[in-house]
């Protein structure tokens, strides 16, 4: 068990999170230490030991996108000479349920229609969006509309759609107990908004491909 300092007080100007902060990694083991004590377990048996510092490291991956602004990932455009929807789809979504601190997972598919200049981010920006907002204790409705919003409102595109769906660990093995139910969620912007063609056609690519 990492040792800690319980006379030490946080100090105050120094923020424990947020940008720049990073995630604390031996406050986040002496936690998790001590909810295993909690709960009952033996914390000095053999395969517990590294347990605490091993969870503190998986926290500094699966917070990463606190400690970043994930809208720096669309500062990079180039011309493509392309003014219709662009889709990336079925991009593997791992996040946090804020509630219960079990994982969701599923898939986000991701649209927009760039302005007039033609000009579009590279693929896996995109991508790299989605986890920027997902690697954080999160709810699903939330994650959808920031990622709309990032795309939205730093490329100034004719039209954004997130939709994502996703199955929550809090929904199958514990509490209600539902495993297999999967949560659909969309933010529209723009275009995607005011046509239910261009909508349609953006729901067709989701839910069959371009075939
Ligand atoms: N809208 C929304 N709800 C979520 C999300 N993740 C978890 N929840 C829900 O958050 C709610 C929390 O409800 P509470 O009654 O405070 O907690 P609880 O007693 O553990 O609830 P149960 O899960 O019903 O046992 C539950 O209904 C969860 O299903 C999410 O991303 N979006
Ligand atoms: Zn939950």
């Amino acid at each position: 068990m990492p040792a800690t300092d319980d006379d030490a007080e946080p100090d105050p100007d120094v923020p424990l999170a947020g940008p720049g902060a990073g995630v604390d990694e031996a406050r986040v083991a002496a936690a998790v230490a001590e909810l295993l004590a909690a709960i009952g377990e033996d914390t000095d048996r053999d395969g517990l030991a590294d347990t605490p510092a091993r969870v503190a490291r998986m926290w500094t991956e699966v917070a990463a996108g606190l400690h970043e602004d994930p809208r720096r990932h669309l500062k990079v455009t180039f011309e493509a000479d392309h003014d219709e929807m662009v889709m990336v789809r079925d991009i593997p979504l791992y996040s946090m349920c804020e509630h219960h601190l079990v994982p969701f997972t599923g898939q986000a598919h991701v649209a927009y229609i760039p302005n007039d200049d033609g000009r579009v981010i590279g693929l896996s920006k995109v991508a790299r969006l989605v986890d920027g907002y997902a690697r954080r204790p999160q709810v699903q409705e939330r994650l959808t509309a920031q990622v709309a919003d990032a795309l939205s409102e730093t490329l100034d595109p004719r039209g954004v759609m997130v939709v994502v769906e996703a199955e929550h660990l809090c929904m199958s093995m514990r509490g209600v107990q539902k495993a297999g139910t999967t949560t659909v969620t969309s933010a529209v912007r723009g275009l995607f908004r005011s046509s239910v063609a261009t909508r349609q056609e953006a729901m067709r690519f989701i839910t069959r491909g371009a075939r």
